[in-house]
């Protein structure tokens, strides 16, 4: 199994490859950038940093047709990010250009069963964009998407003191500012877990404000590690058919009848992709919350012109 990054000298791309080369799933990972030089140091610096813990080797892509024998791509190519930026949404117009170019040469070259993962925000609408370019099947694509459930559950942990890994949460929706974080489902250790109006405000206060205080450090960058961490995880489902369960933006949402955008979902990721669509359980009123939500997407979609 074979992962390719294109955007590899970037925070996220390389924090994504090194991360799934800890995690030995994959036997070869290629490093592609427009910033060769920085793609190139990555690779000499992988190499030998997976050399006592992996067996994962790291090359560099010089050219779109390196990624002919890869299973999995990662696009984590974007404009720099700016200080400017408050709102993911601020990058459609920025990142919507190098798209095209990028999905023109993978269908050249690489193999029409290729899984695409996809980061570059705002990520729903590029991973129906993707996927509409390339024609290649709707499991096939997915974006970063898992980080909000994280980021819940990260929360409930603070508010509440439960500890994280017997939390059981998941957010829904946009990857922005129309997610949508399912307080009715939530458990803990398996059992339900109702947590009262006051905890909600301060988790949906805690969530929302995440990425303006993250913004309001003004380092011109975006996120690596949690990221990387998440993303690696959909790749080694994905390489080692593990079925997992990871919320990811899917344009599979036409199942729910949203069929001009994709969205956070549950999916259960294996080989291929995804193997299944995990549709929750929604009441009256989240039903119409995401409805907003996938007009919201669908219409920044539009606004892209592709
Ligand atoms: N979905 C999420 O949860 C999530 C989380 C964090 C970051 N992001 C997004 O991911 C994207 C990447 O973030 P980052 O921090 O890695 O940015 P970055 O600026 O560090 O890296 C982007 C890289 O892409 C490269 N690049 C640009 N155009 C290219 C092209 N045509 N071909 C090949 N390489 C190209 C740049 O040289 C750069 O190295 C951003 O849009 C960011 O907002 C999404």
């Amino acid at each position: 199994m074979k992962f390719g990054v294109i955007g590899g000298a970037g925070r996220l791309g390389a924090t994504t490859a090194f991360c799934v080369g800890l995690r030995d799933c994959v036997e070869e990972i290629k490093l592609m950038d427009v910033k060769e030089n920085f793609a190139a140091a990555n690779v000499m610096d992988m190499n030998q940093a997976f050399l006592p813990v992996s067996r994962t080797k790291v090359s560099l892509a010089k050219d779109y047709s390196d990624f002919s024998d890869c299973d999995i791509i990662l696009s984590a190519a974007a404009k720099p990010f700016s200080k400017e930026i408050k709102d993911r949404a601020q990058e459609l117009q920025m990142n919507v250009e190098i798209i095209a170019p990028i999905c023109e040469q993978l269908k050249k070259h690489c193999k029409p069963t290729t899984v695409v993962i996809v980061s570059a925000n705002p990520v729903d609408v590029f991973v129906y964009i993707y996927q509409k370019l390339l024609g290649w099947d709707k499991k096939q694509f997915l974006g970063l998407a898992g980080n909000d459930t994280i980021r819940l559950k990260w929360a409930t942990e603070m508010i509440t003191g439960k500890e994280y890994a017997n939390i059981g949460a998941l957010c829904i929706g946009e990857h922005g500012g129309g997610a949508i974080r399912l307080y009715e489902s939530m458990t803990y250790g398996g059992v339900p877990l109702k947590l009262t109006q006051e905890q909600q405000s301060q988790i949906e206060r805690e969530c929302g404000d995440w990425f303006r205080h993250w913004t309001d450090l003004e380092t011109g960058t975006t996120t690596g590690y949690t990221s990387g961490v998440t993303m690696s995880m959909m790749v080694e489902a994905i390489a080692k058919d593990m079925d997992l369960i990871i919320p990811c933006s899917t344009p599979l949402c036409e199942h729910l009848g949203y069929s001009t955008c994709a969205m956070g979902l549950p999916v259960k990721l294996g080989r291929g992709g995804v193997k299944e669509l995990i549709i929750p359980q929604l009441t009256p009123e989240r039903r119409q919350e995401l409805d907003q939500v996938a007009e919201k997407i669908s219409g920044m979609i539009a606004s892209a012109n592709y």
